[in-house]
């Protein structure tokens, strides 16, 4: 008899991609490598210096996405006014057809963010490594993937190589048990998280969601908690593959068919975590105790349920937590003891790579439908991708929102980084479905409050942050 040692989905994926190892460094080899406009002209334009060329172009898929406008994307580049971001979506746009990666054009139905569109198209699946130049890649880790982040030279690297240099992380489990609330999601899930471990409370740590609550969990919602891993620090965040990514990825352009698909999910089911693995940490969470969550601060971590008020920096356990909260309220420009419901909002953005899938446009809908924004509110949807907007006009989403005032937009990352022409103002203050609240981020001087998107659908009506029970009980009087 032959003793396997227990392994957990991380040892699998790693072990299977190891291609050598190099003084504690291990060279993994990269099933799919995203790109983006921002992070890829310099690697291109690197590895055109040196005389090299793109190994596996197949393995590769480019999106426009952070600088994009969110109307009239049909013109293309030409049409972008900012000539440095213009600059960049044509460089993304001749360098993938020079290399020959697949890359939907502006305007083309199947474009919008990389991390909706990836996983949407079939090509994000369970057991690959995933690699982009971008923080939020742990978003495909929801289907059972290594993914994360890398910079521009490991970017040019995997260009020219398809393999990474890496060195292993610890491996953590979050184990979540239970059921969530009525208006609890993977977002307040995540958020509860980010506060209870901190942003830095993962660091050095590949994370493995488990548990029922997170069995119970959709892919959308799945990828959502994937998305914010990187907000405590870790390097990537995974949810072992089962029967809801298999019937998600089913019939999916880029999935495997006939017998080629019974043969990837029968691998598939050999991935998750054998009973016996040993994780080098364990964090349990019953997911009775996740309220719905905002943010009253400038990090992820600095968030309250929705029925509290925003705390006193003097209550806080450290000098540095005091200090930081101190700081963060003069800039959010919130009192002590303020309750969040009491705070009025000028933006709501639903949208980003956290949020604007599908479901999370459903949730948006069924709360706003019959009802009106606030006068004083101007509020915007952008979905993650053409498809989800597509998918969401059929379904008479848009319908909804723009009746209740909403302003329906193309896709991509519009709002939640202030890349393109959607900003805030300075000052202004804005309930935002996206994942960083950092200082001048949706725009110089503009305020963020993290939520989730039935909150932020809630505070546009209300004017002020609310939740949906704020709403039901409105109706009911
Ligand atoms: C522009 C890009 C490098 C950046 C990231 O890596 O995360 C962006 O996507 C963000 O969310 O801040
Ligand atoms: S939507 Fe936001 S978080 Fe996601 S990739 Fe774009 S800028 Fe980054």
């Amino acid at each position: 008899m032959t003793l396997r040692r227990a392994c957990t989905l991380y040892d699998k994926i790693w072990d299977a991609h190891t291609v050598a190892t190099d003084e504690g460094e291990t060279i993994l080899y990269v099933d799919l490598h995203l790109l983006h406009e921002v992070t890829s002209p310099q690697a291109f334009a690197g590895l055109a210096a040196a005389g090299r060329a793109v190994r596996r172009p197949e393995l590769a898929l480019a999106l426009s996405d952070h600088n994009v406008p969110t109307h009239g994307q049909y013109r293309g580049p030409q049409g972008v006014a900012d000539p440095a971001a213009r600059a960049q979506l044509e460089a993304l746009a001749e360098n993938s057809r020079r290399a020959g990666i697949e890359s939907f054009a502006m305007g083309d139905p199947r474009g919008g963010i990389v991390h909706v569109v990836a996983p949407e198209q079939g090509r994000s699946q369970p057991g690959m490594t995933i690699v982009c130049g971008d923080s939020h890649t742990s978003t495909h880790g929801a289907f059972g993937a290594l993914a994360f982040g890398i910079g521009t030279s490991e970017l040019e690297h995997v260009l020219a190589t398809q393999t990474i240099r890496q060195r292993k992380s610890r491996n953590m489990r979050i184990s979540v048990d239970g059921m969530l609330g009525p208006h609890a999601g993977a977002k307040d899930l995540a958020l509860h998280l980010i506060a209870a471990l901190g942003v830095d409370g993962a660091t050095g740590h590949v994370i493995e969601y488990a548990g029922s609550a997170v069995r119970a969990l959709s892919m959308e919602s799945r990828m959502t908690l994937c998305n914010l891993s990187i907000e405590m620090g870790a390097r990537a965040g995974l949810v072992a593959p089962d029967e809801t990514t298999f019937e998600y990825l089913r019939g999916r352009p880029a999935a495997p068919t006939s017998a080629a698909w019974a043969a990837a999910v029968s691998c598939w089911r050999g991935l998750p975590s054998d009973a016996e693995a040993a994780f080098d940490r364990e964090f349990r969470l019953d997911a009775h105790d996740v309220a719905p969550m905002v943010s009253w601060g400038t990090l992820p971590s600095q968030v309250i349920a929705v029925d509290g008020a925003v705390p006193d920096p003097a209550s806080m356990p450290t000098a540095e937590a005091r200090a930081a909260a101190a700081r963060a309220l003069d800039y959010m420009q919130l009192t002590p003891g303020t309750p969040l419901r009491d705070i009025a909002i000028d933006r709501v953005f639903i949208g980003s790579c956290t949020n604007s899938r599908i479901e999370d446009l459903r949730i948006a809908a069924r709360i706003v439908r019959g009802r009106r924004v606030a006068p004083h509110v101007r509020a915007l949807v952008v979905p993650g991708s053409g498809l989800v907007k597509r998918q969401a006009e059929a379904e008479g989403i848009d319908a909804v929102l723009r009746a209740a005032g909403f302003d329906w937009r193309e896709p991509g990352c519009s709002m939640c980084v202030g890349m393109n022409e959607d900003r805030l103002q300075p000052g202004e203050r804005c309930a935002a479905t996206s994942n960083r609240n950092f200082e001048n981020r949706q725009g110089r001087g503009g305020r963020t409050h993290l939520m989730s998107p039935a909150l932020a659908a809630a505070s546009a009506i209300v004017g002020r942050i609310a939740d949906p029970a704020a709403l039901d009980q409105a109706r009911a009087s």
